[in-house]
């Protein structure tokens, strides 16, 4: 499909604009689809600097003969910079995600990528939990904001199981929201990002609603936690590499 036939299935997010009852907990399903790029775009600060920069950082780590993993993969954004920045013999990207309704649209997404543009990596894109994925030798691991939505019990299973496919020489990439133990930072911190979403558009009510809609499913670590878990999985170095506000991203190495 040519993408000017995909993106106009994109709208702006409205989806808390009008007051709701009962708020439901936040679901990966069609209406968040529609809405995604623009979603993420007004809510997490840095996204495009980091999407584009997990591109380039993986032309330093990618290698011949393995393969390149987005894991928590939505529509694709960080498999097509992949695609943009890394030209290497017999790499293979494989995007992940749980939700149908991501994964559809995903594969409509690089089918626009294939046809404009020649001799891209291969790709292949499954609709899976990536708690019960088998994970092949890889030189390039993605988890971008994806962590977060795992159990917290879960997460150090998962980072194990990456840490043990991952390549000599590859690397890990996690970006995540961050929670401050300290609580002048947490506010801080907090109301800046509520700052970052009222200067994007989002209304007092669309900032109230989306928040009770993810406490519950989206549950951040602090900086710490992630460096401390991601060396208890075996990682030998935890290095960030981006920061705005509460929003990082983390290169760890095997
Ligand atoms: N267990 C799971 N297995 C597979 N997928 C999952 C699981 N849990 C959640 N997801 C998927 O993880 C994604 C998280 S969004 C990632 C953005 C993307 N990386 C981007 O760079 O645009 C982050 C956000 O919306 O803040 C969703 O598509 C979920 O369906
Ligand atoms: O919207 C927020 O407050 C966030 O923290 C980020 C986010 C972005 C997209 C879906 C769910 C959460």
């Amino acid at each position: 499909m040519p993408a000017s036939t995909a993106t106009v299935k994109q709208q702006p997010d409205r989806l808390f604009a009008q007051p709701l009852d009962q708020v439901p907990d936040f679901v990966f399903n069609e209406d968040v689809v529609r809405v995604f790029p623009d979603m993420i775009k007004r809510s997490v600060p840095g996204y495009p600097t980091i999407v584009e920069n997990i591109g380039v950082l993986a032309g330093q780590f990618a290698q011949p003969h393995s393969m390149l993993y987005d894991l928590g993969c939505s529509l694709g954004a960080v498999t097509q910079a992949l695609r943009r920045h890394v030209q290497i013999e017999d790499c293979r990207v494989i995007a992940v995600d749980n939700s149908n309704a991501m994964v559809q649209r995903c594969r409509e997404y690089l089918h626009a990528q294939d046809s404009m543009f020649q001799e891209l990596l291969p790709v292949e894109v499954i609709e899976a939990d990536i708690l019960s994925l088998a994970f092949q030798p890889a030189s390039l691991v993605a988890l971008n904001f994806t962590l977060q939505f795992i159990q917290p019990e879960q997460r150090l299973e998962l980072l194990t199981r990456i840490r043990q496919a991952l390549l000599p020489g590859g690397a890990l990439i996690l970006s995540e929201k961050l929670r401050f133990e300290d609580v002048q930072q947490q506010e801080l911190l907090g109301d800046l990002h509520i700052a970052f979403k009222r200067a994007n558009g989002y209304s007092e009510l669309e900032i109230a609603q989306k928040r009770s809609a993810i406490e519950k499913v989206m549950l951040p670590d602090s900086l710490e936690q992630h460096r401390e878990r991601l060396l208890a999985a075996g990682f030998s170095q935890v290095v960030p590499w981006f920061r705005c506000l509460n929003f990082a991203s983390m290169i760890a190495l095997p």
